[in-house]
Protein backbone atom coordinates (compact mmCIF):
# COMPACT_ATOMS: atom_id res chain seq x y z
CA UNK A 1 0.00 0.00 0.00
CA UNK A 2 1.55 1.38 -1.13
CA UNK A 3 1.14 -1.69 1.32
CA UNK A 4 -0.74 -4.65 2.35
CA UNK A 5 -3.63 -5.06 4.92
CA UNK A 6 -7.00 -5.86 5.75
CA UNK A 7 -8.12 -3.12 8.33
CA UNK A 8 -10.34 -1.18 5.69
CA UNK A 9 -12.23 -4.53 4.94
CA UNK A 10 -15.74 -4.18 5.78
CA UNK A 11 -16.80 -7.69 5.61
CA UNK A 12 -19.90 -10.01 5.20
CA UNK A 13 -22.06 -7.52 4.50
CA UNK A 14 -20.13 -6.65 0.73
CA UNK A 15 -21.13 -7.68 -2.79
CA UNK A 16 -18.06 -7.98 -4.04
CA UNK A 17 -15.27 -8.59 -1.98
CA UNK A 18 -11.56 -9.19 -3.11
CA UNK A 19 -8.95 -10.34 -1.30
CA UNK A 20 -5.32 -10.34 -1.57
CA UNK A 21 -5.57 -10.05 -5.19
CA UNK A 22 -2.43 -11.05 -6.84
CA UNK A 23 -2.05 -10.25 -10.73
CA UNK A 24 0.68 -10.77 -12.98
CA UNK A 25 1.88 -10.79 -16.40
CA UNK A 26 4.69 -13.06 -17.87
CA UNK A 27 6.69 -11.01 -20.30
CA UNK A 28 10.14 -11.23 -21.80
CA UNK A 29 10.90 -8.49 -19.75
CA UNK A 30 10.80 -10.55 -16.61
CA UNK A 31 7.18 -10.37 -14.52
CA UNK A 32 4.76 -7.70 -14.62
CA UNK A 33 3.64 -6.80 -10.82
CA UNK A 34 0.38 -5.16 -11.98
CA UNK A 35 -2.10 -5.95 -9.12
CA UNK A 36 0.19 -7.08 -5.66
CA UNK A 37 -2.30 -8.19 -2.90
CA UNK A 38 -4.53 -5.69 -3.42
CA UNK A 39 -7.80 -5.96 -0.44
CA UNK A 40 -11.40 -4.08 -0.77
CA UNK A 41 -14.79 -4.63 -0.21
CA UNK A 42 -18.07 -3.23 -2.30
CA UNK A 43 -21.01 -2.84 -0.52
CA UNK A 44 -24.76 -2.97 -2.18
CA UNK A 45 -25.92 0.08 -3.66
CA UNK A 46 -22.76 2.11 -3.03
CA UNK A 47 -19.92 2.86 -5.80
CA UNK A 48 -16.76 2.38 -5.20
CA UNK A 49 -13.81 5.00 -7.03
CA UNK A 50 -10.59 3.47 -7.61
CA UNK A 51 -8.53 6.12 -8.92
CA UNK A 52 -4.36 6.42 -9.27
CA UNK A 53 -2.00 7.03 -12.01
CA UNK A 54 -1.81 5.33 -15.50
CA UNK A 55 -0.46 1.76 -15.03
CA UNK A 56 -0.93 1.58 -11.29
CA UNK A 57 -3.45 -1.43 -11.95
CA UNK A 58 -7.00 0.12 -12.13
CA UNK A 59 -8.15 -1.59 -15.09
CA UNK A 60 -6.26 -4.79 -14.39
CA UNK A 61 -7.95 -4.82 -10.95
CA UNK A 62 -11.24 -4.75 -12.67
CA UNK A 63 -10.66 -6.96 -15.28
CA UNK A 64 -9.48 -9.49 -12.62
CA UNK A 65 -12.64 -9.41 -10.83
CA UNK A 66 -14.83 -10.69 -14.21
CA UNK A 67 -11.43 -13.26 -14.78
CA UNK A 68 -10.91 -11.61 -18.03
CA UNK A 69 -7.29 -12.00 -17.09
CA UNK A 70 -5.94 -14.46 -15.13
CA UNK A 71 -5.53 -14.06 -11.48
CA UNK A 72 -2.24 -15.26 -9.90
CA UNK A 73 -3.74 -15.53 -6.07
CA UNK A 74 -6.10 -14.02 -4.50
CA UNK A 75 -9.91 -14.36 -3.91
CA UNK A 76 -12.82 -12.67 -5.22
CA UNK A 77 -16.40 -13.22 -3.33
CA UNK A 78 -19.32 -12.17 -5.09
CA UNK A 79 -22.96 -11.93 -3.70
CA UNK A 80 -21.41 -14.59 -1.36
CA UNK A 81 -19.82 -16.86 -3.45
CA UNK A 82 -16.44 -17.35 -3.83
CA UNK A 83 -15.69 -16.84 -7.93
CA UNK A 84 -11.97 -16.94 -8.21
CA UNK A 85 -12.27 -20.93 -8.53
CA UNK A 86 -15.20 -21.45 -10.65
CA UNK A 87 -15.54 -23.12 -14.06
CA UNK A 88 -15.67 -21.14 -16.89
CA UNK A 89 -19.72 -22.18 -17.27
CA UNK A 90 -20.31 -20.54 -14.15
CA UNK A 91 -18.50 -17.90 -15.10
CA UNK A 92 -20.23 -17.61 -18.12
CA UNK A 93 -23.46 -16.86 -15.73
CA UNK A 94 -21.73 -14.44 -13.06
CA UNK A 95 -20.67 -12.54 -15.71
CA UNK A 96 -24.37 -11.59 -16.28
CA UNK A 97 -25.02 -10.29 -13.01
CA UNK A 98 -20.99 -8.04 -13.65
CA UNK A 99 -21.34 -6.15 -16.24
CA UNK A 100 -18.36 -3.95 -17.83
CA UNK A 101 -18.03 -0.57 -19.46
CA UNK A 102 -15.13 -0.06 -21.45
CA UNK A 103 -13.06 3.37 -22.19
CA UNK A 104 -13.30 3.30 -25.71
CA UNK A 105 -17.01 2.82 -26.53
CA UNK A 106 -17.02 2.54 -30.45
CA UNK A 107 -14.16 0.31 -30.03
CA UNK A 108 -16.34 -2.34 -27.83
CA UNK A 109 -19.49 -2.46 -30.22
CA UNK A 110 -19.45 -4.45 -33.13
CA UNK A 111 -19.16 -3.00 -36.23
CA UNK A 112 -21.64 -4.95 -38.35
CA UNK A 113 -24.41 -5.11 -35.78
CA UNK A 114 -26.97 -2.20 -35.55
CA UNK A 115 -28.03 -0.63 -31.95
CA UNK A 116 -31.02 -2.49 -31.94
CA UNK A 117 -29.34 -5.76 -31.90
CA UNK A 118 -25.78 -4.67 -30.20
CA UNK A 119 -28.05 -3.98 -27.03
CA UNK A 120 -29.39 -7.41 -26.49
CA UNK A 121 -26.33 -9.29 -27.60
CA UNK A 122 -26.53 -11.09 -24.50
CA UNK A 123 -29.95 -12.00 -24.64
CA UNK A 124 -28.93 -13.51 -27.81
CA UNK A 125 -26.15 -15.43 -26.54
CA UNK A 126 -29.32 -16.78 -24.06
CA UNK A 127 -31.03 -17.69 -26.78
CA UNK A 128 -33.50 -15.10 -25.78
CA UNK A 129 -36.70 -15.34 -28.40
CA UNK A 130 -36.44 -12.90 -30.94
CA UNK A 131 -39.50 -10.89 -29.18
CA UNK A 132 -38.40 -10.98 -26.38
CA UNK A 133 -35.34 -9.08 -27.43
CA UNK A 134 -37.12 -6.72 -29.62
CA UNK A 135 -38.86 -5.69 -26.71
CA UNK A 136 -36.41 -5.53 -24.38
CA UNK A 137 -34.06 -3.28 -26.90
CA UNK A 138 -36.41 -0.63 -27.53
CA UNK A 139 -36.76 -0.12 -23.97
CA UNK A 140 -33.53 -0.24 -22.98
CA UNK A 141 -32.52 2.39 -25.88
CA UNK A 142 -34.99 4.17 -24.18
CA UNK A 143 -33.85 3.94 -20.56
CA UNK A 144 -29.93 5.25 -22.11
CA UNK A 145 -32.00 8.12 -23.96
CA UNK A 146 -31.55 6.67 -27.39
CA UNK A 147 -35.54 6.27 -28.29
CA UNK A 148 -36.93 6.38 -30.92
CA UNK A 149 -36.57 4.72 -34.72
CA UNK A 150 -33.74 7.06 -35.64
CA UNK A 151 -30.74 5.14 -33.67
CA UNK A 152 -32.11 2.12 -33.51
CA UNK A 153 -31.17 0.76 -36.69
CA UNK A 154 -27.69 2.71 -37.10
CA UNK A 155 -24.05 1.03 -36.88
CA UNK A 156 -21.76 2.07 -33.83
CA UNK A 157 -19.74 4.20 -36.23
CA UNK A 158 -22.62 6.26 -37.14
CA UNK A 159 -22.64 7.29 -33.68
CA UNK A 160 -21.20 10.06 -31.44
CA UNK A 161 -18.75 8.51 -28.61
CA UNK A 162 -21.41 9.58 -26.27
CA UNK A 163 -24.14 7.83 -28.00
CA UNK A 164 -21.86 4.19 -28.26
CA UNK A 165 -21.05 4.96 -24.59
CA UNK A 166 -25.06 4.81 -24.26
CA UNK A 167 -25.45 2.12 -26.31
CA UNK A 168 -22.43 0.01 -24.45
CA UNK A 169 -24.53 0.95 -21.06
CA UNK A 170 -27.55 0.00 -22.52
CA UNK A 171 -25.71 -3.54 -23.44
CA UNK A 172 -25.18 -3.82 -19.96
CA UNK A 173 -28.56 -3.06 -18.49
CA UNK A 174 -30.49 -5.65 -20.44
CA UNK A 175 -28.66 -8.21 -18.72
CA UNK A 176 -30.18 -6.99 -15.54
CA UNK A 177 -26.53 -6.92 -13.54
CA UNK A 178 -26.08 -6.16 -10.22
CA UNK A 179 -22.28 -4.76 -10.30
CA UNK A 180 -21.67 -2.68 -12.87
CA UNK A 181 -17.57 -2.08 -13.57
CA UNK A 182 -17.16 1.17 -15.39
CA UNK A 183 -13.12 1.42 -16.63
CA UNK A 184 -13.15 4.93 -17.27
CA UNK A 185 -16.49 5.09 -19.15
CA UNK A 186 -15.85 9.05 -19.79
CA UNK A 187 -12.16 9.05 -20.76
CA UNK A 188 -12.52 9.07 -24.42
CA UNK A 189 -15.97 12.11 -24.22
CA UNK A 190 -15.77 14.99 -24.60
CA UNK A 191 -16.25 16.94 -21.17
CA UNK A 192 -19.60 18.15 -21.81
CA UNK A 193 -21.02 14.53 -22.65
CA UNK A 194 -19.39 13.05 -19.53
CA UNK A 195 -21.54 14.76 -17.75
CA UNK A 196 -24.07 13.38 -19.37
CA UNK A 197 -22.95 10.24 -19.22
CA UNK A 198 -22.07 10.31 -15.94
CA UNK A 199 -25.52 11.08 -14.77
CA UNK A 200 -27.09 8.44 -16.99
CA UNK A 201 -25.06 6.15 -15.02
CA UNK A 202 -25.97 7.49 -11.82
CA UNK A 203 -29.51 7.65 -12.77
CA UNK A 204 -29.76 3.88 -13.88
CA UNK A 205 -27.87 3.43 -10.32
CA UNK A 206 -30.47 4.27 -8.63
CA UNK A 207 -33.32 3.02 -10.81
CA UNK A 208 -32.23 -0.26 -11.12
CA UNK A 209 -30.35 -0.61 -7.71
CA UNK A 210 -26.99 -1.18 -9.00
CA UNK A 211 -23.78 -1.44 -7.24
CA UNK A 212 -20.83 0.52 -8.86
CA UNK A 213 -16.93 0.67 -9.02
CA UNK A 214 -16.17 3.36 -10.95
CA UNK A 215 -12.83 2.94 -12.39
CA UNK A 216 -10.99 6.23 -13.65
CA UNK A 217 -7.87 8.76 -13.29
CA UNK A 218 -9.83 11.67 -13.73
CA UNK A 219 -9.62 12.41 -9.72
CA UNK A 220 -13.13 15.13 -9.87
CA UNK A 221 -14.80 12.65 -12.09
CA UNK A 222 -14.07 9.87 -9.34
CA UNK A 223 -15.33 12.11 -7.01
CA UNK A 224 -18.58 13.41 -8.27
CA UNK A 225 -19.85 9.84 -8.42
CA UNK A 226 -18.06 7.89 -5.89
CA UNK A 227 -18.92 7.06 -1.88
CA UNK A 228 -16.23 5.64 -0.92
CA UNK A 229 -12.66 5.97 -3.21
CA UNK A 230 -9.22 3.35 -3.31
CA UNK A 231 -6.11 5.63 -4.45
CA UNK A 232 -4.07 2.48 -6.15
CA UNK A 233 0.08 3.27 -6.22
CA UNK A 234 2.40 0.79 -9.24
CA UNK A 235 -0.03 -2.47 -8.14
CA UNK A 236 -0.61 -1.63 -4.49
CA UNK A 237 -3.74 0.31 -2.16
CA UNK A 238 -2.66 3.98 -0.51
CA UNK A 239 -5.59 5.10 0.75
CA UNK A 240 -9.33 3.90 1.36
CA UNK A 241 -11.99 5.93 2.85
CA UNK A 242 -15.27 8.19 2.76
CA UNK A 243 -14.65 10.15 -0.87
CA UNK A 244 -14.96 13.40 0.83
CA UNK A 245 -12.64 12.29 3.62
CA UNK A 246 -9.83 11.33 1.19
CA UNK A 247 -10.32 14.45 -1.25
CA UNK A 248 -10.45 17.04 1.52
CA UNK A 249 -8.24 15.32 3.78
CA UNK A 250 -5.72 13.10 2.11
CA UNK A 251 -3.80 11.23 4.45
CA UNK A 252 -1.44 9.43 1.71
CA UNK A 253 1.55 11.33 0.09
CA UNK A 254 0.93 10.08 -2.90
CA UNK A 255 -2.77 10.80 -2.47
CA UNK A 256 -1.96 13.77 -1.34
CA UNK A 257 0.53 14.49 -4.43
CA UNK A 258 -2.06 13.26 -7.00
CA UNK A 259 -4.65 16.01 -5.61
CA UNK A 260 -2.09 18.65 -5.92
CA UNK A 261 -1.58 17.52 -9.70
CA UNK A 262 -5.12 18.75 -10.93
CA UNK A 263 -4.70 21.95 -12.36
CA UNK A 264 -6.32 24.92 -11.23
CA UNK A 265 -8.70 26.78 -13.47
CA UNK A 266 -6.76 30.19 -12.36
CA UNK A 267 -4.38 30.24 -14.73
CA UNK A 268 -2.08 32.16 -12.59
CA UNK A 269 -2.23 29.63 -9.68
CA UNK A 270 -1.85 26.75 -12.27
CA UNK A 271 -2.06 23.47 -9.65
CA UNK A 272 -3.07 23.20 -6.97
CA UNK A 273 0.36 22.99 -5.19
CA UNK A 274 3.33 21.00 -6.29
CA UNK A 275 3.36 17.92 -8.51
CA UNK A 276 3.82 14.50 -8.11
CA UNK A 277 7.46 14.17 -9.38
CA UNK A 278 9.39 11.61 -11.26
CA UNK A 279 7.92 8.47 -13.04
CA UNK A 280 6.15 5.49 -12.01
CA UNK A 281 8.90 2.75 -11.24
CA UNK A 282 8.89 -0.51 -12.91
CA UNK A 283 6.05 -3.05 -12.25
CA UNK A 284 8.83 -5.50 -13.06
CA UNK A 285 10.47 -4.85 -10.36
CA UNK A 286 8.90 -2.42 -7.76
CA UNK A 287 10.53 -0.53 -4.94
CA UNK A 288 10.88 -2.58 -1.78
CA UNK A 289 8.89 -1.42 0.79
CA UNK A 290 6.43 1.09 0.27
CA UNK A 291 6.44 1.55 -3.29
CA UNK A 292 5.51 5.30 -3.14
CA UNK A 293 9.00 5.65 -1.38
CA UNK A 294 11.12 6.67 -4.44
CA UNK A 295 8.84 9.24 -5.18
CA UNK A 296 7.54 10.13 -1.55
CA UNK A 297 8.45 13.44 0.13
CA UNK A 298 8.65 12.30 3.21
CA UNK A 299 10.32 8.98 3.28
CA UNK A 300 12.73 7.44 5.85
CA UNK A 301 14.81 4.32 5.67
CA UNK A 302 12.37 2.58 7.45
CA UNK A 303 9.98 3.04 3.98
CA UNK A 304 12.50 1.19 1.95
CA UNK A 305 12.99 -1.74 4.16
CA UNK A 306 8.98 -2.40 5.35
CA UNK A 307 5.78 -2.46 3.55
CA UNK A 308 3.06 -0.33 5.60
CA UNK A 309 0.33 -2.01 6.42
CA UNK A 310 -3.21 -0.30 6.68
CA UNK A 311 -4.43 1.43 9.03
CA UNK A 312 -7.19 3.41 10.29
CA UNK A 313 -6.41 7.02 10.72
CA UNK A 314 -9.39 8.83 10.59
CA UNK A 315 -12.92 7.80 11.59
CA UNK A 316 -13.67 5.81 8.24
CA UNK A 317 -10.35 6.45 6.19
CA UNK A 318 -7.28 4.10 5.65
CA UNK A 319 -3.82 4.46 4.80
CA UNK A 320 -1.11 2.13 4.19
CA UNK A 321 1.87 4.69 5.28
CA UNK A 322 4.16 4.86 8.31
CA UNK A 323 4.04 8.48 8.45
CA UNK A 324 0.53 9.50 7.35
CA UNK A 325 -0.13 13.13 6.94
CA UNK A 326 -2.31 13.65 9.76
CA UNK A 327 -0.12 11.11 12.21
CA UNK A 328 1.85 11.80 14.97
CA UNK A 329 4.10 9.39 13.08
CA UNK A 330 4.42 12.35 10.97
CA UNK A 331 5.46 14.23 13.06
CA UNK A 332 8.86 12.49 14.46
CA UNK A 333 9.35 11.33 10.82
CA UNK A 334 9.16 15.32 9.91
CA UNK A 335 10.94 16.34 12.82
CA UNK A 336 13.96 13.92 12.03
CA UNK A 337 13.88 14.63 8.57
CA UNK A 338 14.93 18.42 9.47
CA UNK A 339 17.29 17.17 11.32
CA UNK A 340 19.07 15.95 7.62
CA UNK A 341 20.56 18.44 5.10
CA UNK A 342 17.64 21.37 4.29
CA UNK A 343 17.60 21.24 0.61
CA UNK A 344 14.12 22.66 -1.23
CA UNK A 345 11.61 19.84 -1.54
CA UNK A 346 9.34 18.16 -3.69
CA UNK A 347 6.19 19.61 -1.63
CA UNK A 348 6.15 22.81 0.37
CA UNK A 349 6.04 21.95 4.42
CA UNK A 350 4.03 23.91 6.62
CA UNK A 351 4.36 24.49 10.22
CA UNK A 352 1.66 23.15 13.07
CA UNK A 353 1.02 25.73 15.13
CA UNK A 354 -1.87 25.46 17.74
CA UNK A 355 -4.19 27.95 16.25
CA UNK A 356 -3.38 28.94 12.85
CA UNK A 357 -5.64 28.92 9.74
CA UNK A 358 -5.60 26.06 7.35
CA UNK A 359 -2.87 26.85 5.38
CA UNK A 360 -3.35 26.61 0.98
CA UNK A 361 -3.92 23.37 -0.21
CA UNK A 362 -0.65 24.02 -2.28
CA UNK A 363 1.12 22.93 1.01
CA UNK A 364 1.81 19.69 1.62
CA UNK A 365 0.27 19.20 6.00
CA UNK A 366 2.63 17.54 7.92
CA UNK A 367 1.89 18.42 11.50
CA UNK A 368 5.70 19.32 12.61
CA UNK A 369 7.24 22.58 12.58
CA UNK A 370 9.91 23.65 10.14
CA UNK A 371 10.69 20.69 9.08
CA UNK A 372 12.06 19.81 5.45
CA UNK A 373 13.09 17.07 3.72
CA UNK A 374 15.16 16.90 0.77
CA UNK A 375 13.15 14.41 -1.71
CA UNK A 376 14.37 10.64 -1.60
CA UNK A 377 15.85 9.81 -4.41
CA UNK A 378 16.09 6.28 -4.05
CA UNK A 379 16.42 4.08 -7.40
CA UNK A 380 16.03 5.66 -10.58
CA UNK A 381 12.94 5.18 -12.47
CA UNK A 382 13.00 2.53 -14.57
CA UNK A 383 10.11 3.14 -17.29
CA UNK A 384 8.77 6.16 -19.15
CA UNK A 385 6.56 8.41 -18.04
CA UNK A 386 3.29 7.22 -17.39
CA UNK A 387 1.63 7.66 -20.16
CA UNK A 388 -0.34 11.34 -20.16
CA UNK A 389 -4.13 11.82 -20.02
CA UNK A 390 -6.30 14.81 -19.35
CA UNK A 391 -7.25 15.89 -16.14
CA UNK A 392 -10.74 17.23 -15.88
CA UNK A 393 -11.38 17.38 -11.90
CA UNK A 394 -13.07 20.30 -11.77
CA UNK A 395 -15.21 20.56 -14.68
CA UNK A 396 -16.99 17.17 -13.77
CA UNK A 397 -16.84 18.24 -10.20
CA UNK A 398 -19.18 21.02 -11.01
CA UNK A 399 -21.94 19.29 -13.47
CA UNK A 400 -24.64 18.40 -11.69
CA UNK A 401 -24.66 14.02 -11.59
CA UNK A 402 -28.02 12.71 -10.96
CA UNK A 403 -28.26 11.35 -7.61
CA UNK A 404 -25.95 13.11 -5.68
CA UNK A 405 -27.15 16.53 -5.07
CA UNK A 406 -25.94 19.52 -7.03
CA UNK A 407 -24.90 21.61 -3.98
CA UNK A 408 -23.24 18.65 -2.74
CA UNK A 409 -21.43 18.21 -6.09
CA UNK A 410 -20.53 21.78 -5.92
CA UNK A 411 -19.52 21.61 -2.25
CA UNK A 412 -16.89 18.95 -3.91
CA UNK A 413 -15.04 20.86 -5.98
CA UNK A 414 -15.76 24.63 -6.20
CA UNK A 415 -14.07 26.56 -8.72
CA UNK A 416 -11.31 28.78 -7.88
CA UNK A 417 -11.33 26.54 -4.41
CA UNK A 418 -8.30 24.17 -4.11
CA UNK A 419 -8.96 20.88 -4.69
CA UNK A 420 -8.01 19.33 -1.70
CA UNK A 421 -8.60 21.14 1.86
CA UNK A 422 -6.07 20.23 4.49
CA UNK A 423 -6.82 20.96 7.66
CA UNK A 424 -4.98 18.65 9.62
CA UNK A 425 -7.26 17.49 12.79
CA UNK A 426 -7.13 18.61 15.68
CA UNK A 427 -4.66 21.01 15.33
CA UNK A 428 -4.78 23.69 12.41
CA UNK A 429 -2.18 24.90 10.59
CA UNK A 430 -0.20 28.26 9.64
CA UNK A 431 1.41 28.27 6.23
CA UNK A 432 5.59 28.78 5.79
CA UNK A 433 4.99 29.74 2.45
CA UNK A 434 2.25 31.73 1.43
CA UNK A 435 2.98 32.03 -2.43
CA UNK A 436 1.66 28.39 -3.90
CA UNK A 437 4.31 26.79 -5.61
CA UNK A 438 3.61 26.08 -8.88
CA UNK A 439 4.82 23.47 -10.43
CA UNK A 440 4.60 20.91 -13.71
CA UNK A 441 2.39 18.01 -13.10
CA UNK A 442 4.36 14.33 -13.64
CA UNK A 443 1.07 13.05 -14.24
CA UNK A 444 -0.91 15.38 -17.05
CA UNK A 445 0.48 17.01 -19.73
CA UNK A 446 -2.81 18.02 -21.18
CA UNK A 447 -5.61 20.30 -19.30
CA UNK A 448 -8.88 21.11 -19.78
CA UNK A 449 -8.66 24.53 -18.73
CA UNK A 450 -11.95 27.03 -17.78
CA UNK A 451 -14.18 26.49 -20.89
CA UNK A 452 -14.23 23.09 -20.02
CA UNK A 453 -15.47 23.68 -16.81
CA UNK A 454 -18.57 26.18 -17.88
CA UNK A 455 -19.41 23.54 -20.84
CA UNK A 456 -19.55 20.87 -17.78
CA UNK A 457 -21.67 22.93 -15.96
CA UNK A 458 -23.41 24.12 -18.28
CA UNK A 459 -24.61 20.32 -19.47
CA UNK A 460 -28.14 19.30 -18.25
CA UNK A 461 -28.29 16.37 -16.19
CA UNK A 462 -30.91 14.30 -18.99
CA UNK A 463 -31.13 11.22 -20.24
CA UNK A 464 -33.49 11.97 -22.53
CA UNK A 465 -33.69 13.06 -26.28
CA UNK A 466 -32.40 15.90 -25.12
CA UNK A 467 -28.89 14.47 -24.11
CA UNK A 468 -28.76 12.20 -26.98
CA UNK A 469 -29.62 14.89 -29.45
CA UNK A 470 -26.50 16.77 -27.90
CA UNK A 471 -24.55 13.80 -27.97
CA UNK A 472 -25.82 13.27 -31.95
CA UNK A 473 -24.28 16.55 -32.56
CA UNK A 474 -21.02 15.82 -33.21
CA UNK A 475 -22.43 12.70 -34.94
CA UNK A 476 -24.14 14.65 -37.22
CA UNK A 477 -21.13 13.82 -39.60
CA UNK A 478 -20.90 10.39 -39.31
CA UNK A 479 -17.50 9.67 -38.84
CA UNK A 480 -15.48 7.52 -42.02
CA UNK A 481 -14.13 4.27 -41.34
CA UNK A 482 -11.18 6.25 -42.27
CA UNK A 483 -11.69 8.66 -39.39
CA UNK A 484 -12.30 5.53 -36.78
CA UNK A 485 -9.08 4.11 -38.08
CA UNK A 486 -7.17 7.37 -37.18
CA UNK A 487 -9.07 7.14 -33.80
CA UNK A 488 -7.77 4.20 -32.56
CA UNK A 489 -4.59 4.49 -33.90
CA UNK A 490 -4.25 7.78 -31.66
CA UNK A 491 -5.33 5.43 -28.89
CA UNK A 492 -2.91 2.67 -29.54
CA UNK A 493 -0.40 5.35 -28.95
CA UNK A 494 -1.35 7.23 -26.27
CA UNK A 495 -0.85 3.27 -24.63
CA UNK A 496 2.57 3.38 -26.22
CA UNK A 497 3.41 5.67 -23.70
CA UNK A 498 2.51 3.37 -20.87
CA UNK A 499 5.29 1.91 -18.88
CA UNK A 500 6.39 -1.50 -19.84
CA UNK A 501 4.80 -1.48 -23.23
CA UNK A 502 6.38 -4.01 -24.68
CA UNK A 503 5.17 -6.62 -22.43
CA UNK A 504 1.63 -4.58 -22.17
CA UNK A 505 1.61 -5.77 -25.98
CA UNK A 506 3.18 -8.75 -26.03
CA UNK A 507 0.19 -9.73 -23.43
CA UNK A 508 -2.17 -8.51 -25.61
CA UNK A 509 -4.14 -6.38 -23.26
CA UNK A 510 -4.70 -4.12 -26.44
CA UNK A 511 -8.54 -3.39 -27.42
CA UNK A 512 -9.49 -5.11 -30.64
CA UNK A 513 -10.80 -3.15 -33.17
CA UNK A 514 -13.45 -4.48 -34.63
CA UNK A 515 -13.24 -5.83 -38.42
CA UNK A 516 -15.48 -5.14 -40.75
CA UNK A 517 -17.05 -8.18 -41.72
CA UNK A 518 -20.22 -9.01 -42.91
CA UNK A 519 -20.18 -12.17 -41.55
CA UNK A 520 -22.12 -12.00 -38.21
CA UNK A 521 -21.10 -15.47 -36.89
CA UNK A 522 -17.49 -14.75 -38.21
CA UNK A 523 -17.41 -11.15 -37.31
CA UNK A 524 -14.35 -10.66 -34.28
CA UNK A 525 -15.69 -8.22 -31.23
CA UNK A 526 -14.21 -6.37 -29.58
CA UNK A 527 -13.52 -6.36 -25.12
CA UNK A 528 -11.66 -2.77 -25.10
CA UNK A 529 -9.62 -4.20 -22.42
CA UNK A 530 -7.34 -2.06 -19.69
CA UNK A 531 -8.41 1.20 -21.61
CA UNK A 532 -5.37 0.48 -24.16
CA UNK A 533 -6.13 -0.07 -27.33
CA UNK A 534 -4.07 -1.97 -30.42
CA UNK A 535 -3.82 -0.16 -33.75
CA UNK A 536 -6.41 -1.27 -36.44
CA UNK A 537 -4.04 -3.78 -37.88
CA UNK A 538 -5.41 -6.85 -39.94
CA UNK A 539 -2.46 -8.91 -37.33
CA UNK A 540 -4.67 -10.51 -34.28
CA UNK A 541 -3.73 -9.47 -30.86
CA UNK A 542 -1.34 -11.83 -28.89
CA UNK A 543 -3.76 -13.36 -26.76
CA UNK A 544 -7.00 -10.96 -26.31
CA UNK A 545 -10.00 -11.29 -28.14
CA UNK A 546 -10.29 -13.89 -31.19
CA UNK A 547 -13.17 -15.37 -32.74
CA UNK A 548 -15.32 -17.72 -32.59
CA UNK A 549 -17.70 -19.54 -34.57
CA UNK A 550 -21.23 -18.73 -33.61
CA UNK A 551 -23.29 -21.74 -32.88
CA UNK A 552 -26.56 -20.57 -35.01
CA UNK A 553 -26.65 -17.77 -37.49
CA UNK A 554 -28.82 -15.70 -35.03
CA UNK A 555 -25.94 -15.85 -31.83
CA UNK A 556 -24.37 -12.87 -32.40
CA UNK A 557 -20.62 -13.44 -32.05
CA UNK A 558 -18.96 -14.22 -28.98
CA UNK A 559 -15.21 -12.74 -28.19
CA UNK A 560 -12.87 -15.71 -26.41
CA UNK A 561 -10.31 -14.12 -24.10
CA UNK A 562 -7.44 -16.03 -23.93
CA UNK A 563 -6.80 -16.57 -20.53
CA UNK A 564 -6.00 -19.57 -18.40
CA UNK A 565 -8.29 -20.87 -15.52
CA UNK A 566 -7.22 -22.05 -12.92
CA UNK A 567 -10.07 -23.66 -11.89
CA UNK A 568 -10.37 -25.78 -14.69
CA UNK A 569 -6.83 -26.68 -14.51
CA UNK A 570 -6.26 -26.12 -18.09
CA UNK A 571 -3.30 -24.49 -19.51
CA UNK A 572 -2.86 -20.66 -20.22
CA UNK A 573 -4.38 -20.07 -23.27
CA UNK A 574 -7.65 -21.54 -22.41
CA UNK A 575 -10.35 -19.27 -24.12
CA UNK A 576 -12.97 -16.70 -22.08
CA UNK A 577 -15.97 -15.75 -24.08
CA UNK A 578 -17.92 -12.80 -23.55
CA UNK A 579 -20.32 -11.47 -26.17
CA UNK A 580 -19.62 -8.68 -28.32
CA UNK A 581 -17.56 -6.58 -25.57
CA UNK A 582 -20.05 -7.62 -22.64
CA UNK A 583 -19.72 -10.16 -20.24
CA UNK A 584 -22.64 -12.07 -21.35
N1 LIG B 1 -1.44 -8.14 -20.56
C1 LIG B 1 -0.45 -7.49 -19.96
N2 LIG B 1 0.82 -7.89 -20.09
C2 LIG B 1 1.82 -7.26 -19.49
N3 LIG B 1 1.65 -6.18 -18.72
C3 LIG B 1 0.41 -5.72 -18.56
C4 LIG B 1 -0.70 -6.35 -19.17
N4 LIG B 1 -1.82 -5.67 -18.83
C5 LIG B 1 -1.41 -4.67 -18.05
N5 LIG B 1 -0.08 -4.69 -17.89
C6 LIG B 1 0.73 -3.82 -17.07
O1 LIG B 1 0.16 -3.86 -15.79
C7 LIG B 1 0.24 -2.59 -15.20
C8 LIG B 1 -1.14 -2.15 -14.78
O2 LIG B 1 -1.88 -1.92 -15.96
P1 LIG B 1 -3.37 -1.38 -15.90
O3 LIG B 1 -3.88 -1.27 -17.28
O4 LIG B 1 -4.15 -2.22 -14.96
O5 LIG B 1 -3.17 0.05 -15.26
P2 LIG B 1 -4.22 1.23 -15.15
O6 LIG B 1 -4.04 1.83 -13.82
O7 LIG B 1 -5.57 0.74 -15.48
O8 LIG B 1 -3.70 2.22 -16.25
P3 LIG B 1 -4.56 3.03 -17.33
O9 LIG B 1 -5.33 4.04 -16.55
O10 LIG B 1 -3.54 3.62 -18.22
O11 LIG B 1 -5.43 2.03 -18.02
C9 LIG B 1 0.90 -1.68 -16.21
O12 LIG B 1 2.27 -1.61 -15.93
C10 LIG B 1 0.66 -2.38 -17.49
O13 LIG B 1 1.67 -2.09 -18.42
Amino acid sequence: MAGSGTAHLRGEDALLSVRDLVVEYPTKGGVVQAVSKVSFDVLPGETLGIVGESGCGKSTTGRAVLRLDRLTSGQITFAGERIEGVGERRMRELRRSIQMIFQDPVASLNPRRSVKDIVVEGLAVARAPASERATVSASVLGQVGLDGDRFADMLPRQLSGGQAQRVAIGRALALHPRLLICDEPVSALDVSVQAQILNLIEELKAEFDLTVVFIAHDLGVVRAVSDDVLVMYLGKVCEFGDSDLVYDQPAHPYTRALLDSVPLTDPERGFTGPALEGDLPSPLSPPTGCRFRTRCPLAEERCASEEPEIREVRPGQYVACHFPLTSPLAESAAAAAATEVATPVTATLTETTPDATEPPASELTVTTPEATKPPVTGEPPVTEPAAAKSVTAEPVATAPVAGKPAASAAAKLTPGEPATATAAEPTAVEPKVAEPKVAEPALATSVTAEPALAKAAAAPATTGDEAAAADDQAADDPPTVESAVGEQTSTATEASTTPTTDESVAAGTAAVPTPATDDPATAETATTPSGTAAPASTEPPTATATTEQATDAGDPPTVETTVSDDADGSAAGETKKTSGGTTA
